[in-house]
């Protein structure tokens, strides 16, 4: 099924804006969110739709993929989209056959995936999920635009990302990155409220490993005023028994407070994350398949620290590694060799 809405008789490459008057002379970037109809999809579209994915100046299509029961779904929020009257939108379609939704796709967000239900072993949930990724991965394989970026959301995210990647041969390995850019955002939050300064007052913040209880928010790393984080916390059992786990465990609380999992603050950072890896930022963390750096077994979507720039990304090199540091990334690069050998054993890459 295919419903297409918005503007579709514009010119592809001449658009006035008519909050600005500025003349946008860019051609539409496509874009498409899967698991358009879920929470994360209803805080993310608009927010592509007014220009924070891309910036201001990006006029978009939106792709949105849905299973078929969410179609209806997905069309209320497209009607939405169409109230809004963004500028910046040239045209929403709705499918769910993935091979549309990733016809020239130049920016997917895959978000959609199957969550744990009661009962479910770790082993169901990659096998449904690599139900959903592998053949997403294939279609963009088959049409995606040649600069086509992707980011995987849905859980677990990492090892979706990789299970995508295998499926798509032909697209550049590295164009596959899974987030881990909340978990970023919220190391960013709690440090500086422990140390009583703005988030902006921190650099090189970063998240190791897995976005799972996992992973490793590293203030070794991190500065603040000419300090490490963790000289400036100067407080090792804060660190490691509060900051820590509050950062690594902030899904579960979320959903404990909420009684739903994080919406618009996931949504936020998948924003965050394209909008760096896009425009350029100095010192991020993003979920990259490893070249082998800091001792992560080649391939694993591991997150790292990465530095972007003119649309690609680098992992920071040179870094020295502390032990109490080495031991966090290496039992959380250990889960996610765990699971690429389960998905690797289920037949699914
Ligand atoms: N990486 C991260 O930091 C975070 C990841 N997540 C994950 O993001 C995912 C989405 O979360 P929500 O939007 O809250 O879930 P949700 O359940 O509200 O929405 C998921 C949507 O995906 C759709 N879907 C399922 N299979 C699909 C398929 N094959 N193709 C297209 N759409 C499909 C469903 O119909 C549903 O509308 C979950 O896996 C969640 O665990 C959530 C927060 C943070
Ligand atoms: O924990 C969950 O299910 C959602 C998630 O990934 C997060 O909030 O980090």
């Amino acid at each position: 099924m295919l419903v297409t809405c918005g503007t579709p008789g514009d010119p592809p490459d001449v658009n006035e804006d008519r909050h600005s008057g500025r003349l946008m002379t860019r051609t539409p970037v496509n874009v498409t969110v899967t698991g358009a109809a879920g929470q994360i999809g209803y805080a993310l579209l608009f927010r592509i739709a007014s220009g924070h994915l891309l910036g201001p100046d990006t006029p978009v299509n939106l792709r949105l993929l849905e299973i078929t029961p969410a179609l209806k779904a997905a069309e209320g929020t497209a009607m939405e989209l169409d109230d809004c009257a963004f500028p910046l939108l040239k045209g929403i379609t709705i499918t769910d056959d993935a091979k549309t939704a990733f016809d020239g796709v130049n920016v997917a967000l895959l978000v959609g995936a199957r969550p744990r239900t009661k009962g479910m072993e770790r082993g169901d949930l990659l096998e449904a999920n690599g139900g959903i990724f592998k053949p997403q991965g294939e279609a963009i394989n088959a049409g995606a635009a040649d600069d086509v970026k992707v980011l995987v959301v849905g859980n677990p995210a990492n090892t979706n990302a990789l299970i995508a990647q295998q499926h798509a041969p032909d697209v550049p390995r590295e164009r596959f990155t899974a987030m881990t850019r909340l978990d970023h955002n919220r190391a960013l939050s709690q440090l500086a409220k422990k140390l009583g300064v703005a988030v902006t007052d921190i650099e090189n913040m970063t998240i190791w490993g897995n976005h799972s209880a996992t992973q490793y928010p590293d203030l070794f790393r991190a500065k603040v005023g000419g300090k490490t984080a963790a000289e400036a916390v100067n407080d090792q059992a804060w660190l490691e028994n509060d900051f820590i786990p509050t950062v690594a465990k902030r899904g579960a609380a979320i959903i404990e407070a909420r009684g739903a999992s994080s919406a618009a603050s996931a949504a936020n950072a998948a924003i965050d994350h394209v909008y760096d890896w896009v425009n350029g930022t100095e010192w991020t963390s993003m979920a990259v398949p490893s070249d082998g750096s800091y001792g992560v077994p080649e391939g694993i979507i591991s997150s790292f620290p990465v530095r972007t720039s003119n649309g690609s990304y680098e992992i920071i090199q040179g870094l020295e590694i502390d032990e109490f540091s080495r031991a966090r990334i290496d039992a959380s690069v250990a889960e996610l060799v765990e699971e690429r050998d389960a998905v690797k054993e289920l037949g699914l890459i």
